[in-house]
């Protein structure tokens, strides 16, 4: 079992996994009182590994919560008469670590070939200028890789195998072990809960497999009415055929691909199906909408509405009517029915939801957790039907749901039988470089959308989003975009590879205020989208005017309030800055306090603290009593609603807030009743995700972190609208996050397949 080798080239170490069993017991270490640890001794006993576990958080290298866990898993295994191996307590903590950064799971084999890599630790704060001063990267502290250095993959298997703690999901045990993946129990279970749902409605029999069928024939015929484009194939007709035939199914596609538009009409031919079907004896099917956001919710209710009036329903079959097609969209918190202080919702397996099919837009942004609870409110012959953009940056807690399913969503990996199919259903021939004979069931189910509606061929934001998203953005692709020529992309400080910071924040502030028309093109003048001439690029100061010259008094009627309010909020959402980090001057902590105290300087606003007239708020957190959710934004106002002791009106503040049930009205909510907020100058692009602004700003820091993606900068930028510029701290920074990939642990599609 000894082993010698050199990893670092620095030293060589002995490791004995099992000398623990041998080894005197020492002890126990605190991590403050030891400044330095012998790598060679700290698998060798549970106290060790724990001590080395405290150091790891002294550091902020991993959570309190994750050296609880280790510990947890100590105990149990203590209390069940076993004295658990130090590679258990420390893959442990590393588990509930890793769970903490997205990932539902461990693979051991890529642990312990890559242990720095797929850990992030030490973490990288940048690449440019190590920290080694900071405090944060202590040169004494032992890292992850040199841990692990000695451990093999069958030693590793053959100690979790072992170990009380662990099983194979099929008794109770904190930590699963399914081949090579490690997981917490409850993200196992997610993720059995979602592949059950998947494989159960993938294997449900289909009333329109036989395309000579009358139910494939009305769908064959509603296609006909719905879709009636000249191109070879209509990705769009193919995605409506193709999910009408699943139970599950899943529709990806880039911005402005149609997404919306098809799902209607997908809608609207199931409807057709049902209605003239004998079974159903013309019973519609019982449809909701919803998306994981209340933005991302209320995004949709604004174009399905117009998707809804556009549907040719005279001419279909089954007599659709508009009634038949939902047209409003809730938040899947909302229909599942969540609780106060509990995970749990009140839709599950014992109350199912009234439903035939259930559409969730903005998929790509639902964790494992949310997307299980999804399947157990579904009842078991539901339909689901997934929307979202693959590409997009992934769930912020655990998992790549969407992600990972469309996988192979790219070439699609029709069978024959998926090819002759659809081409019946359609009308055209399914293009030879879709087809593949060995097509897995999950493949069938996943339709691409590959052509973009919203961007004109020469459209700046499409083009510097492709590039982003295939890893093809080169000089000249960089050259055209700082020299402005593309109508609706800018880097305002290309000039230099490595400006002056400070010089570069002050240029996001001014930006900021004023959108910086005189960047783009043309000054960005003289645009035209759909036949309409297009208001050049605006900042904040626009929605902040349009405040302070409302022209409301005391005497102003209450709706005159509202309306105000909700074009105030409408500005506001006309423009963005979007950011990477948290902290520092690059983060949204840095950049909202700099950019109000340039408002401020500005007379835009009165005050850069606290709460003041034209302040805009972030929700960070659900509010149930409210009827609050995470991510939606409010404007502070001023309003006269108050009175004196004399009875004298008395303005106060108040937040605006879009209604959720009714639309264009407005909630006004007193600051001091809300609890979990931010300004909103700048917002994460984590945050942005679901939500769409006319001009989107994207700042990028002066050196690289691992939250710097490729999926970060291709969500930035199809935040856009129509107008997006590019702040950058450091031009490499750009270059090199479009280089790293979000690539999450998860065993979902590894299940899909089958045996
Ligand atoms: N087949 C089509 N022919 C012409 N225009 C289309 C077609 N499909 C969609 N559009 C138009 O393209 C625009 C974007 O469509 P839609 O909103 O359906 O896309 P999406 O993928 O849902 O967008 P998002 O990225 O915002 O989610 C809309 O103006 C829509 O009317």
């Amino acid at each position: 079992m000894s082993r010698s080798r050199s990893h670092t080239g620095k030293s060589d170490h002995q490791i004995d996994l099992f000398a623990e069993d041998t080894a005197p017991e020492t002890s126990t270490m605190t991590a403050a009182g030891d400044a330095s640890i012998d790598i060679n001794d700290l698998l060798t006993s549970p106290d060790k590994t724990e001590a080395l576990l405290l150091h790891w958080q002294q550091a902020e290298w991993i959570r309190p919560l994750d050296v609880g866990f280790a510990r947890l898993i100590r105990e149990l295994s203590e209390e069940q008469g076993e004295r658990p191996h130090p590679l258990v307590l420390l893959l442990a903590a590393l588990v509930s670590h890793q769970v903490g950064r997205g990932h539902v799971c461990v693979d051991l084999g890529h642990l312990l070939a890559d242990a720095g890599h797929t850990l992030s630790l030490p973490p990288e704060e940048s690449v440019y200028e190590p920290l080694t001063d900071s405090g944060t990267v202590k040169p004494d502290q032992p890292k992850p890789d040199e841990v692990l250095a000695f451990v093999t993959l069958p030693e590793c298997l053959s100690i979790l195998e072992k170990a009380c703690a662990v099983s194979d999901g099929s008794h109770t045990t904190p930590l699963v072990l399914n081949e090579t993946r490690l997981y917490l129990r409850r993200f196992w279970r997610y993720e059995q809960r979602i592949a059950e749902g998947i494989t159960q409605r993938l294997a449900l029999p289909s009333a329109l497999a036989d395309p000579q069928s009358g139910p494939a024939q009305t769908l064959s015929g509603a296609l006909g009415q719905l879709f009636q484009s000249s191109e070879p194939v209509d990705y769009q007709k193919l995605a409506c055929a193709l999910s009408a035939r699943n139970r599950f199914a899943v529709i990806t596609g880039g911005p402005g691909t149609g997404k919306t538009t098809t799902v209607v009409n997908l809608l609207a031919a199931v409807q057709a199906v049902a209605g003239e079907s004998p079974e159903r004896a013309g019973r519609k099917y019982r449809i909701r909408l919803a998306a994981p956001t209340g933005k991302a919710a209320a995004r949709l209710n604004e174009s399905i509405g117009g998707a809804v009036s556009r549907l040719p329903l005279a001419e279909l079959p089954g007599n659709v009517e508009l009634g038949d097609i939902p047209s409003r969209v809730t938040t899947l918190h909302r229909l599942l029915g969540s609780r106060p202080d509990t995970r749990k919702f009140r839709h599950n397996r014992d109350n199912p939801l009234l439903v035939d099919i259930l559409v969730i837009d903005e998929a790509s942004m639902v964790d494992v957790d949310l997307m299980a609870s999804v399947f157990d409110a579904l009842p078991a012959n539901a339909q689901l039907i997934l929307l979202g953009d693959k590409d997009q940056l992934a769930s912020v807690d655990a998992g790549a749901v969407l992600g990972e399913l469309c996988q192979r969503a790219l070439q699609a990996h029709y069978t024959q039988e998926t090819a002759k199919w659809l081409a019946a259903m359609t009308g055209s021939e399914i293009p030879e470089s879709l087809v593949d004979a060995t097509g897995q069931p999950m493949d069938q189910a996943v339709a691409m959308l590959r052509k973009s509606y919203r961007f004109q061929e020469d459209s700046g934001i499409r083009a510097f989003a492709e590039a982003v998203n295939t890893n093809a953005l080169d000089s000249a692709m960089l050259r055209r975009i700082r020299e402005a020529a593309f109508d609706d992309v800018i880097l305002l400080n290309g000039q230099s590879a490595k400006p002056d910071p400070e010089d570069t924040l002050d240029l996001v502030c001014r930006h900021a205020i004023t959108g910086s028309p005189e960047a783009f093109r043309n000054a960005g003048q003289g645009r035209h989208v759909n036949g309409q001439s297009l208001p050049p690029p605006i900042g904040y100061r626009h929605y902040l005017e349009r405040l302070q010259n409302h022209g409301l008094n005391e005497n102003s009627p209450r709706e005159d309030w509202d309306a105000m309010a909700l074009q105030v909020l409408e500005a506001f959402s006309d423009f963005q800055v979007l950011c990477a980090l948290r902290k520092g001057p690059w983060g949204v902590e840095g950049l909202n306090d700099r950019i109000a105290r340039q408002l401020l300087a500005g007379k835009l606003i009165p005050r850069a603290e606290g709460w003041y007239p034209g302040r805009p708020v972030l929700i960070t957190g659900n509010d149930y009593n409210l009827g609050l959710m995470n991510g939606d934004i409010g404007i502070t106002v001023s309003v006269p609603w108050d009175r004196t002791e004399t009875g004298e009106p008395r303005y106060t503040l108040r937040v605006a807030f879009p209604s959720s049930d009714t639309p264009g009205g407005i909630r006004w909510i007193s600051p001091s009743r809300l609890q979990q907020l931010e300004t909103v100058y700048a917002m994460t692009v984590h945050k942005s995700q679901g939500s769409e602004f006319n001009h989107t700003c994207l700042v990028l820091p002066d050196r690289l972190s691992p939250v710097l993606t490729r999926e970060l900068i291709y969500t930035g930028i199809t935040r856009a609208r129509n107008w997006f510029s590019l702040i950058t701290g450091h031009q490499d920074v750009l270059r090199d996050a479009v280089g790293q990939q979000v690539v999450r642990a998860s065993g979902l599609a590894e299940r899909l397949r089958p045996d």
